[in-house]
């Protein structure tokens, strides 16, 4: 169900503050594996370009047969076709909190995505793992998929050096890289993750108090000025 919160075209209204950590690392880094477990402990929306474009190709849409072509080779689908996906679903989720994983896979994706949404990530959390670590996962990871296989992977990772880790070096420039040690084993892996989201939950708590506490001097406020005009009140019958 879309949330009405939302305007027309799709925008989040200005006043709410919606939460983007950009995912990044090579295929078979590990990024929707340690996304699994960033959900499960702090209540964000995973969304995988990835799968998105598999679920369009799945749905029968006018785009599928391109999608699939691209997944097969490797390449990059054009943004504006998983703007619209990526769009959707934060829209449909009712969150304010994503986890955008495997995007942007360019400067293309980068670009497009700010100029329509206006959302700038609050961080990127990038998978730094070697290459022959990352091949022999996909080579056993096991789930059908047409990408996974020995001509496709060495496309991707040649794609990924040349059009992703771009990306990466761009946020890094502005200080916005979160980099983890993918090599390690994965409960390892997600200790380090963890370190990273902490901060997010103590400063949305320190929010929660503080609001809390605005709260609770508004209503004293209200209370007094009720008093003061009581008293007045009595005053002026008095004064009668
Ligand atoms: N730290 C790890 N150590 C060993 N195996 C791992 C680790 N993390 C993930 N794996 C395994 O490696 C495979 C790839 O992991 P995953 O699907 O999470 O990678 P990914 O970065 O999302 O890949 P892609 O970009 O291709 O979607 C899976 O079979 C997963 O179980
Ligand atoms: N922003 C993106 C993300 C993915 N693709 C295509 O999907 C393939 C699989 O992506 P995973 O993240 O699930 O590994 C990828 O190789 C691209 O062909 C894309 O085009 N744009």
């Amino acid at each position: 169900m879309v949330d009405s919160s939302k305007d027309v075209n799709g925008n989040f209204p200005g006043d709410k503050k919606i939460i983007v950590v950009f995912v990044l690392g090579g295929p078979g880094s590990g990024k929707g594996t340690q996304c699994t477990r960033i959900v499960e402990n702090f209540g964000f929306t995973h969304l995988s370009a990835g799968d998105l474009l598999r679920a369009e190709i799945k749905s029968g849409s006018e785009n599928g047969t391109m999608i699939s072509n691209m997944i097969k080779e490797g390449k990059i689908v054009p943004s504006e076709v998983t703007i619209n996906l990526l769009q959707k679903a934060m829209l449909e989720s009712g969150n304010d909190k994503f986890l955008i994983d495997g995007f942007p896979r360019n400067e293309e994706n980068r670009a497009a995505f700010e100029n329509v949404t206006k959302i700038e990530p609050e961080f990127v959390l990038f998978f730094d793992c070697p290459e022959e670590e990352m091949e022999q996962r996909l080579l056993s990871r096991n789930q059908g998929r047409d990408d996974d296989n020995i001509q496709t992977i060495r496309k991707r990772f040649r794609v990924f050096v040349e059009s992703s880790l771009p990306v990466v070096e761009y946020y890094d420039m502005k200080g916005k890289v979160q980099k983890v040690d993918a090599l390690k084993p994965i409960d390892e892996v997600f200790e380090s993750v963890k370190a990273i989201f902490a901060p997010l939950n103590r400063a949305a708590s320190d929010d929660n108090k503080l609001h809390y506490i605005q709260g609770i001097l508004f209503v004293r406020a209200a209370e007094a000025r009720f008093e003061c005009s009581r008293i007045s009140l009595i005053r002026w019958m008095i004064s009668f």
